[in-house]
């Protein structure tokens, strides 16, 4: 699914209007009615709502939204904030209507507001449409709208968020429990600083034409259910281990099996057909018996990894969990890096020694799909003002050494080096515990080794982690899951 730019969604919203066609009154009429069906299935029992509207055309979905919950005899109450003259055409033509049901209250200034004490709370006053930074009037309504306990509910997006920047400290911004936005996500939804600011966000269908949205560009994607599954290869009949390739795990260091036994364990579990597991000796016992279905190769170290093994013959290869950086162990990962250049995952420890030793970057083989956390990437690409930043170094890197990105985060974004970012919707706060990104890197592995483009294998793991964090996190709750539990719950099926 794309993520478009307010100013492409103003042309698609036109796009449809003379090519369906329809009127951007009916527009707003079936996104209106769109928002209502998903607002009442949030409610066993439907409570009053409270109607915050501006004057743009976000404020004309809350009284086309007030009146369509009046005419279903529901409670509303609906309150036009006159922060300015006038209005958009279609929020007129929506006070006209409203009028027939209800009787709107006019707020001029903050003394006008009486303020409810239940119900949920609807936040239509700006939507897209916004120009500037929220202030006066405007501002006093959201910073009254914050300080409530009811729920809040925002229409497209929460008023004063912008859609496609991070706003600067100190605007003022409607914090929703929940936001509804019509028909593509915003690119606000996917980064960290504006999670306050969005709350649980859903996306509904309003009947944009698909043709419209084709046209538009856009480097930025959300990662959707519906074009994933395909994805995922039939096992034929006559198939054998052979068909499904042959990883090579380096993994491991005295003290840090648990990460070499995560990641082998979530390779075996993603459907590779053989794994070998390079370790230093103290870890042979440690798989032999944790994972044997894997083959173990020992380093002539007890404790470090210390040289390579012939990687020839191994159709992937992740390096990274538990290894440690000792000095030794960057050697033996500098021996790799100039031996081997089929697909290759690079994880924790591989992305600390890249960081110390940068000359490694220019050695990655292409589409090496290098998998940081926040904190890894700071170390590796210097430090960055916030996450869209983050992206857009990640952006410029993947292009220059042909790499892949996983950022890893709530929405992690998989950054491809034609510059393409696809952020992922699964996974939930409950994963955000020691080893699920070995589990992480052992699934990306299996894929790689079956034959999986590097950009599938990178988009289609990161997706599956997530949705078995999910499954974990609906069997036990999100704080009983540990890394295990996504390798039980990992599935590979339609
Ligand atoms: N036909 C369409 O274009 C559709 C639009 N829809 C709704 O329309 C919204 C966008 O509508 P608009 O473009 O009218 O934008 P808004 O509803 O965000 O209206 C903002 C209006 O206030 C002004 N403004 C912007 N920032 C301000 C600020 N900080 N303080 C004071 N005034 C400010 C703008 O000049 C604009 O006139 C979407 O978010 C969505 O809710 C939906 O009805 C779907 C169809
Ligand atoms: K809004």
């Amino acid at each position: 699914m794309k993520i478009l730019s307010s100013k492409q969604v103003r042309a698609l919203d036109a796009y449809t209007i003379s090519n369906e066609p329809v009127s951007s009154w009916q527009l707003m009429e079936r996104a209106s009615r769109a928002f209502v069906q998903c607002l009442l299935s949030k409610f066993e029992e439907v409570p009053h709502f409270h109607i915050f509207c501006g004057k743009g055309n976000n404020g004309g979905d809350g009284l086309a939204i007030a009146r369509i919950l009046a005419e279903r005899g529901h409670p509303v109450s609906v309150y036009v904030v006159e922060y300015r003259e006038g209005g958009t055409p279609d929020f007129l033509e929506n006070l006209v209507k409203v009028g027939r049901h209800l009787k709107p209250k006019f707020v001029f200034s903050e003394e006008d507001l009486t303020w409810p004490e239940h119900g949920v709370i609807i936040d239509a006053l700006l939507g897209t449409g916004l120009s500037k930074p929220v202030e006066g009037l405007l501002a006093a309504v959201i910073l009254r709208i914050n300080a409530t306990r009811l729920p809040v509910v925002s229409v497209d997006i929460a008023s004063g968020l912008s859609a496609d920047r991070i706003n600067p400290a100190g605007d003022v911004i409607v914090r929703p429990d929940c936001t509804v936005s019509f028909q593509l996500p915003k690119l606000c939804f996917m980064l960290p600083e504006c999670a306050p600011y969005v709350g649980e966000w859903q996306v509904i269908d309003i009947g944009i034409l698909e043709e419209g949205i084709e046209r538009q560009y856009s480097d930025f994607f959300l990662t959707t259910r519906e074009n994933l599954p395909h994805l995922i290869k039939k096992r034929g009949k006559y198939s054998h281990k052979g068909t499904f390739g042959h990883a090579l795990l380096v993994a491991g260091s005295y003290g840090r099996m648990g990460a070499a036994m995560l990641s082998a364990r979530a390779c075996l579990r993603s459907g590779v057909g053989l794994l070998t597991a390079y370790v230093p000796r103290c870890g042979y016992q440690v798989l032999q018996t944790g994972a044997p279905e894997t083959m173990v190769l020992t380093d002539p170290d007890d404790e470090v990894l210390t040289s390579i093994p012939d990687a020839r013959q191994y159709s992937a290869i992740g390096v990274g969990p538990g290894i440690g950086t000792d000095e030794r162990t960057y050697y033996a990962f500098q021996m790799l890096l100039s031996n081997f250049s089929a697909p290759m995952v690079l994880d924790a420890d591989a992305l600390n020694l890249l960081a110390q030793y940068p000359e490694l970057m220019k050695m990655l083989p292409e589409n090496t799909i290098l998998t940081p956390h926040p904190r890894e990437f700071q170390r590796l690409a210097g430090k960055t003002a916030n996450s869209l930043e983050a992206i857009g170094v990640a952006r410029d890197l993947a292009e220059k050494y042909k790499i892949i990105f996983c950022l890893k985060g709530a929405h992690t974004a998989v950054v491809l080096p034609d510059r393409r970012v696809y952020f992922n919707p699964t996974g939930n706060p409950g994963m955000a515990t020691g080893g699920t990104g070995d589990v992480l890197t052992g699934i990306i592995v299996a894929l790689l080794a079956q034959g999986y483009a590097p950009d599938i294998a990178a988009r289609l793991g990161v997706f599956k982690h997530g949705e078995a964090g999910d499954r974990a996190a609906a069997i036990r709750s999100e704080a009983a899951v540990i890394a295990s539990d996504l390798i039980e719950n990992l599935r590979w099926g339609k």
